[in-house]
């Protein structure tokens, strides 16, 4: 059971899900709770505050989604805030600056079992924006011991991108502690200078380069992170990499292996990677966010996509959206030709011209809301954070390299909405047989409806897709105090 919540009114309720609502529809119950915390969770004042009450009903929302959808093996210790970690106090007054009250379910489960002694190695699963780079980033920072001069946490990460999102969570979460960290990805480190810092985040490439070369010494490491490990150890380069770098680590960091995915033959090898891991993993039907409202448009050839996603701008605004399709070219050529229609979409890749600095300034025009959409490959189909993101586009299916749909790829993307209990729509697009029956098959895979957005009206689409969120919102408003 979820957390009670404060209403309106200053009484707190339980929040549980209708059963009886439209299945597409999120709606919750909710009755006055017989178990009122003793100390209100936010004072009289942020009570009255609406944003505040949303914040906590969408937090609330998130715990009610995901208190079934865990398998832990490693018991039950759930904890109410993060005070009772015995975590120290300068990580305690950071996550009180970020606004981090109550640990998500993953953070309450793996936390006590990551600070545990002897160090256990941990193979951790759940949804997508579930707060588990917090989890590790908390575990390392605790971990970690700022008046010895050695790197003691290594984090891999596939892409740029998330090794500087997961850069910014170590350095927010460590800001009152002497925490030195420093990059290990292309043109973002010194080639020929030692590491001096406590934590690196890097690239398995680069990272093995360093190591190599003797500039980044792991003799001392006492953890090691593979974040998205089930793409990391799957990909031939990358995971080849990820073996090697371990390879050179004499002694036995403790390894942490972190996805919202992990198909079963990536488990079997994962365990082999992270020896005795303790694991938390999901089942088939627990995968997806409920708060991701999934949708489709059927278009009428391939060609007719591009026009589904003229009329389909004036949404994509409304918030940040994500825009996915397979191929490099294709991300420029549809900006390009957006920009004709008089459409502004930035547009991110890895083959992004000037490198580094160029992806750099997309993502963080992005993040900042300097942009709104965004059109990309699946560089960023996982771990980006952007928390305004209420939409995501599937231009086209992620397909694997047999031209089979890819559930994990799917999954990843439409997860770059519906952060961490917060609402989002993914409308992917189909245009013929093969890609309908594609997408049926992750309707079936998941477990999941995926209702369609007419096309032949696509004003009257669009208000219900929108319209449908909203309506959870406004249940939520209505209901509580009311
Ligand atoms: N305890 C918390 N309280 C409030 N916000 C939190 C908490 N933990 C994490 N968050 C926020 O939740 C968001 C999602 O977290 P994060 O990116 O770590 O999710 P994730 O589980 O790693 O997702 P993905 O599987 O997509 O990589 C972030 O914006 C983060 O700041």
């Amino acid at each position: 059971m979820a957390e009670p919540i404060l209403g309106k009114d200053g009484k707190f309720y339980d929040l549980t899900l209708d059963p009886d609502a439209d299945v597409n529809t999120l709606s919750f119950i909710a009755k006055p709770s017989d178990n009122p915390p003793k100390q209100p969770t936010i004072n009289q004042e942020a009570s009255n505050d609406t944003t505040a009450v949303h914040g906590l009903l969408e937090r609330s929302m998130m715990q009610s989604i995901h208190s079934k959808a865990f398998n832990d093996t490693a018991g039950d210790t759930h904890r109410k805030t993060f005070d009772g970690f015995g975590l120290p106090e300068p990580l305690l007054r950071a996550l009180s600056l970020l606004n981090f009250r109550w640990p998500s379910r993953i953070q309450s489960r793996t936390i006590p079992v990551l600070l545990g002694n002897p160090p256990r190695n941990l193979l951790g699963q759940s949804q997508s924006g579930t707060g588990k780079t917090a989890a590790f980033v908390i575990a390392m920072l605790t971990r970690i011991d700022v008046t010895e001069n050695s790197t003691q946490g290594l984090v891999l990460a596939p892409t740029r991108e998330l090794a500087r999102q997961i850069m910014g969570v170590i350095q927010g979460l460590g800001q009152y502690m002497d925490v030195k960290t420093q990059f290990a990805i292309p043109a973002m480190y010194d080639r020929g200078k030692r590491f001096e810092a406590h934590i690196v985040v890097g690239a398995p490439g680069t990272t093995l380069d360093c190591v190599r070369r003797g500039t980044l010494d792991l003799g001392r490491l006492r953890m090691l992170v593979i974040d998205e490990a089930d793409n990391m150890l799957d990909l031939q380069g990358l995971g080849e990499q990820c073996i090697r770098i371990k390879s050179t680590i004499r002694h036995s960091p403790q390894i942490l292996l972190w996805s919202a995915t992990f198909p079963q033959r990536i488990v079997e090898f994962s365990k082999r990677y992270a020896p005795d891991c303790l694991t938390m993993t999901l089942e088939h039907h627990e995968l997806t966010v409920t708060g991701i409202k999934q949708m489709y448009m059927d278009c009428v050839d391939a060609e007719a996509k591009f026009g589904v996603l003229v009329q389909l701008y004036h949404v994509l605004t409304i918030g940040s959206s994500i825009i996915f399709v397979h191929q490099r070219h294709d991300a420029t050529r549809i900006a390009e030709r957006m920009a004709l229609e008089g459409h502004k979409i930035s547009v991110l890749h890895s083959a992004l011209e000037n490198g580094g600095v160029a992806r750099d300034k997309v993502i963080d025009d992005f993040r900042s809301g300097r942009t709104k959409v965004l059109i990309t490959t699946n560089v960023l189909a996982r771990g980006i954070d952007v928390s305004t993101v209420s939409m995501v586009v599937n231009y086209d299916l992620p397909m694997d390299k047999d031209r089979n749909i890819d559930f994990p790829t799917y999954l990843h993307r439409i997860g770059r909405t519906g952060r961490f209990g917060r609402i989002g729509v993914s409308i992917s697009f189909v245009h013929d047989k093969t890609s309908w029956a594609q997408l049926m098959e992750v309707s079936e895979h998941f477990g999941v409806t995926i209702s369609k957005v007419p096309t032949d009206d696509i004003e009257v689409g669009l208000h219900f897709a929108h319209c449908n969120i909203f309506k959870v919102k406004a249940n939520f408003t209505g209901m509580i105090g009311s």
